[in-house]
C-alpha cells in the first residue's frame, strides 16, 4: 500500500443503461453509494444524461444572472437568508442566487418574474429544465440509499414530500491581500446536495481522517454530497462532511447546487433503530433545522447537528 497516496472520494458510474430499480446492477450501485455515503459523506457521480450543450447554458445564464444591477438581485428575498440574494461581509468574494422550487413552473415563473421583469424565457426554460435533472439524479441516489438500508417502502411518501432549491453560486478571484475563502467550512443542512461547476475547481473536503481533498469536477460528474438532514435520517449511519471553498486559480468559479429538503418530520426510520444503534436525533421539521441553522450565529463552523438535538 503507498501510504503517500493522496485520499481520493469514491467515483460511482451512474451511466449503465439497464441501471434500474430490481436490476443486479442497481443493487451492486445502491450498496456503492450506500458505503460512499457513510465513509466520506459524498461521491462523485458520474452521469450523461445531462449533455454539454445544457452545462454551457447553464454556466451562461448563471453569468446573465449575476450581471444584474444589485438592487435587481436583492430583491430576489426569501424568509431564510439561504434562499435568498446571498453576500455577506464575512466572505466578500462570495455571491448566490437561491431559486425556491426550482422543479416547479411556478417556482422558476416567480424567480424569473422578479429577475427580468420584461421576460427571460430562455433563462427559466434552462434552469427548470435543469433542476429537473438534477432533481432525477437526487432521486435516484435517494432511493438507492432507502434500497440499500432494506426500507424501499418509505421511499414513495418521501420522494412526494421533496423540495428542491437551486442555488446559483459565483465566486470572484480575491484582490491583493484579500483571503481566498470562498466558503467558510460546514456541512450541508439539506438532505442531498447535487453540485457541479465550471471547471475551476476550489471545493475541498474534509474526510473522517481530518484530510482535505481538493477537487475539480469533471464534465459529466456531480459531486452528491449527503446533509444533516440525511445523516438525521440514517440514523447517524451516513456521514455528512465538512467542506469548503478556496479561490485559488485565475478564473472565476461559478457553481450550481441543487439542495433536497423533506417539507415535513425527518425522523430514522425504525428499522435503522435498535438497541445497539437507539435513535439519535428527536424527529424534527425540516425547516426548523433551517431556521435554526440561518439564526444561530455561533454554531455556523461547529456540528450543526449536535447543537440543535439538544
Ligand atoms: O461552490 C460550491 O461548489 C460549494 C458551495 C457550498 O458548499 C454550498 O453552497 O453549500
Ligand atoms: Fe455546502
Amino acid at each position: 500500500m503507498d501510504l503517500q497516496a493522496k485520499p481520493q472520494l469514491p467515483i460511482i458510474d451512474f451511466t449503465e443503461a439497464n441501471l434500474r430499480p430490481g436490476s443486479g446492477s442497481w443493487l451492486l450501485t445502491s450498496n456503492e453509494v450506500r458505503h460512499a455515503l457513510e465513509e466520506y459523506g459524498c461521491f462523485v457521480a458520474v452521469y450523461d444524461k445531462i449533455n454539454m450543450q445544457m452545462s454551457n447554458d447553464v454556466f451562461r445564464a448563471s453569468k446573465e444572472l449575476f450581471e444584474l444591477p444589485l438592487e435587481t438581485k436583492v430583491k430576489n428575498v426569501s424568509d431564510n437568508i439561504y434562499y435568498g440574494y446571498l453576500k455577506l461581509p464575512v466572505i466578500p468574494l462570495y455571491e448566490s442566487l437561491g431559486i425556491r422550487n426550482a422543479t416547479t413552473c411556478d417556482g422558476i415563473r416567480s424567480f424569473g418574474n422578479t429577475m427580468f421583469p420584461s421576460g427571460n424565457e430562455k433563462f427559466c426554460k434552462t434552469m427548470h429544465s435543469h433542476a429537473n435533472q438534477l432533481a432525477e439524479l437526487e432521486q435516484m441516489v435517494a432511493r438507492m440509499v432507502f434500497k440499500s438500508y432494506g426500507v424501499e417502502k418509505h421511499y414513495e411518501s418521501h420522494v412526494n414530500s421533496m423540495d428542491y432549491l437551486l442555488r446559483v453560486m459565483k465566486y470572484r478571484l480575491p484582490q491583493k491581500e484579500e483571503s481566498n475563502v470562498g466558503a467558510h467550512v460546514h456541512t450541508d443542512k439539506s438532505f442531498i446536495t447535487i453540485l457541479h461547476e465550471n471547471q475551476v475547481g476550489g471545493l475541498e473536503i474534509k474526510t473522517k481522517a481530518n484530510e482535505w481533498i481538493a477537487m475539480r469536477i469533471p464534465p459529466f460528474c456531480y459531486l452528491v454530497m449527503a446533509g444533516d438532514a440525511l445523516l438525521a435520517w440514517s440514523n447517524g449511519k451516513i456521514h455528512s462532511a465538512f467542506h469548503q471553498v478556496i479561490i485559488k486559480g485565475e478564473k472565476q468559479r461559478f457553481s450550481v447546487g441543487l439542495f433536497s429538503f423533506v417539507n415535513g418530520i425527518i425522523e430514522a426510520p425504525e428499522e435503522l433503530v435498535d438497541k445497539e444503534h437507539p435513535r439519535q436525533y428527536k424527529p424534527f421539521h425540516h425547516y426548523d433545522l433551517m431556521d435554526f441553522y440561518a439564526n444561530d450565529e455561533d454554531n455556523k463552523t461547529e456540528c450543526t447537528m449536535q447543537a440543535f438535538r439538544l
